[in-house]
């Protein structure tokens, strides 16, 4: 799949050989100097939707800023007019940036409160609302729900170290048993950037709320950064008017380890917002400032623990660190007329995607010393480093899939993509009975050969349910459950009451399929038919719990 992003595009210092693809050693890449690839300027105006505290000593009357810097402490702002601005950078096409847009759940006319920090909001999952995220007032007290009930959340997805190879594998596994013991394993927090309106998707909603499978785009990026047990704290930036919607979906989706502050009017001042939180002085914080941040957007949601856990380490080592991938156009350079100026030797250039890790005092001084230009203007973490803290990047090769989620399309290619990954088991399950076990056999060997990129298992639906319990716990989303001379779905129910034990729908849709094995001699059709159109009811009452449930009736003749 080729995906054409914007990105922000960074010149590499080592040589890559010429010509196609990336070349050169990844190993030896450290940034030099990074720029913006399409030079948006997307500042919505918030005028008259701040109370004046929020915008004291910035620029009197400019509603925009909801900077929580100290007044002053930069002097006045720079941020220029528009027709400045556009001037300066070059722009998105006229038109392609549509105005301010409602936010999500709740009436725009109250004023928000000021963005002048706060202590994060600390969220633990809460009760299992399955009901969508109540509407609420931006900035309202800081919500502390309950643990969940039984303590129960959604099951990991997968085994931590999963896609890790080699070194790699080592050097987590190294990570994690220093983690364990208490050791000198660095303490590890992420900031994520959630305060965008995602206007370049086109739609009502902030892409980061956009609905994939049904559920939030973000929550799967909270759910791969929260499934990493040595990141403690995950500090998420959304605007006011969203907070609501936000501790909706983390207690809907019993996610863990997160933390809200209120986002600012730029991607950098939400990032510097979630840092903010993260240093030794907020008061009231339970949050503890690290010595590595990762910084990932929450845009950006198939983040594997095997880059995160290479920037980190990288980062630890070199001061910052960043996922890079190869260019997939050629940039180029356009002059005032509109006519090529110059264009970039593409093999010695990368795109620069997240996530980047830092030495938090590396990052924290960085984001205080810089310029209001840079935090109006800047698009890259990495360069705040360089610039401000001398701190030259190491570079780490990224995924495919870590590109940011910014135009429709995109949420077309993330779906593909999630509906992709839970294809990829199914499980046969079956009783210890003779008839269903020597079925579910030949089912499991057939599917086999049939499916060749799919993982094929099977497992035993005994009293115990040890079998089941342990398949669940892999993450595996496909079920085919057998009952054979049954029509009562006998064996079914027990993987269904499994399975909502499990919490594992809620995460992703589970499919079910119940098959029925059935001698024509023994019972008529019609009443057979009766009893199996059952499993329509149960479907829909399954349903609601995201299971997927489908009834197969096989009629056969049984052989004398
Ligand atoms: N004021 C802002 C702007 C952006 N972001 C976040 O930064 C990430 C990357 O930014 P981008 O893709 O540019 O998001 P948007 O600004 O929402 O998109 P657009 O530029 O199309 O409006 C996203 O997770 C976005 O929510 C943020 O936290 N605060
Ligand atoms: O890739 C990135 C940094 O390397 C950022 O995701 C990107 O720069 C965000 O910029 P913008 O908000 O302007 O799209």
């Amino acid at each position: 799949m080729s995906l054409s992003h914007p990105v922000t595009w960074i010149q590499i210092a080592s040589k890559s050989p010429q010509g196609r693809g990336m070349g050169g050693s990844p190993g030896r890449h450290c940034l030099r100097t990074a720029g913006k690839f399409n030079g948006t300027l997307r500042r919505i105006s918030r005028a008259g939707t701040l109370p004046p505290a929020a915008t004291a000593g910035w620029r009197a009357g400019d509603a925009r800023s909801r900077d929580s810097s100290p007044p002053g402490a930069r002097g006045p702002p720079q941020r220029p007019h528009r027709a400045d601005r556009e001037a300066r950078q070059p722009a998105r096409p006229l038109g392609t940036r549509p105005g301010r847009r409602a936010p999500l759940g709740w009436a725009t006319s109250e004023p928000r409160p000021s963005s002048a920090l706060r202590p994060a909001t600390r969220l633990r999952a809460g009760a299992r609302s399955r009901g969508p995220p109540s509407p609420g007032r931006a900035g309202a007290a800081a919500m502390e729900l309950g643990p969940p009930p039984g303590g129960a959340g959604p099951a990991e997805p997968g085994p931590r170290l999963r896609g890790l190879r080699g070194d790699d594998r080592a050097a987590s596994a190294a990570w994690l048993s220093e983690a364990s013991a208490g050791r000198r394993a660095p303490s590890v927090a992420a900031v994520l950037p959630a305060g965008g309106s995602g206007e370049r998707m086109g739609v009502p909603t902030p892409k980061q709320f956009c609905p994939v499978l049904e559920r939030p785009l973000i929550s799967y990026t909270l759910q791969a950064l929260e499934r990493v047990c040595w990141i403690k704290d995950i500090v998420v930036a959304v605007t006011g008017e969203n907070m609501e919607v936000m501790k909706g979906i983390v207690q809907r989706y019993q996610h863990k380890r997160i933390s809200l502050v209120e986002a600012g009017v730029t991607r950098h001042r939400s990032i510097f917002n979630g840092l903010k939180a993260l240093a030794e002085d907020q008061p009231n914080s339970k949050l503890c400032k690290p010595e590595v941040v990762i910084i990932h957007d929450a845009v950006r949601p198939f983040v594997e623990e095997d880059v995160l856990l290479k920037v980190a380490i990288a980062a630890k080592e070199h001061g910052a660190a960043g996922a890079i991938r190869p260019l997939v156009s050629t940039v180029i350079s356009p002059s005032a007329d509109g006519c090529l100026d110059h264009s970039l030797d593409r093999a010695s250039h990368r795109a620069s995607e997240m996530p980047q890790a830092f030495l938090f005092d590396v990052i924290y001084e960085a984001y205080q010393q810089c310029s209001d230009y840079d935090l109006e203007f800047g698009t890259e973490c990495l360069q705040l480093a360089l610039k401000y803290c001398h701190t030259k990047a190491k570079l780490v090769e990224g995924s495919p899939d870590l590109w940011k989620v910014t135009y429709k399309r995109d949420l077309y290619a993330a779906e593909s993509i999630i509906k992709e990954r839970i294809s990829q088991q199914i499980c046969i399950l079956m009783d210890a009975k003779e008839d269903e076990e020597h079925v579910g056999r030949c089912l499991e060997e057939m599917l086999k050969k049939e499916l060749n990129h799919v993982k094929v298992t099977s497992g035993a639906l005994c009293h115990a349910g040890r079998d089941l319990q342990q398949i669940i716990l892999e993450q595996c989303y496909n079920f085919v459950c057998v009952n054979v001379m049954t029509s009562d779905f006998e064996e079914t129910r027990k993987l269904l009451n499994a399975l909502e034990e499990s919490n594992l729908s809620i995460l992703y849709p589970v499919v079910v399929i119940s098959v029925h094995f059935l001698d024509y001699k023994l019972v008529p059709f019609g009443q057979k038919m009766e009893h199996l159109m059952q499993i329509k009811e149960f479907a829909k009452e399954v349903k609601k719990r995201n299971i997927l449930l489908c009834g197969l009736l096989v009629y056969y003749p049984q052989e004398d």
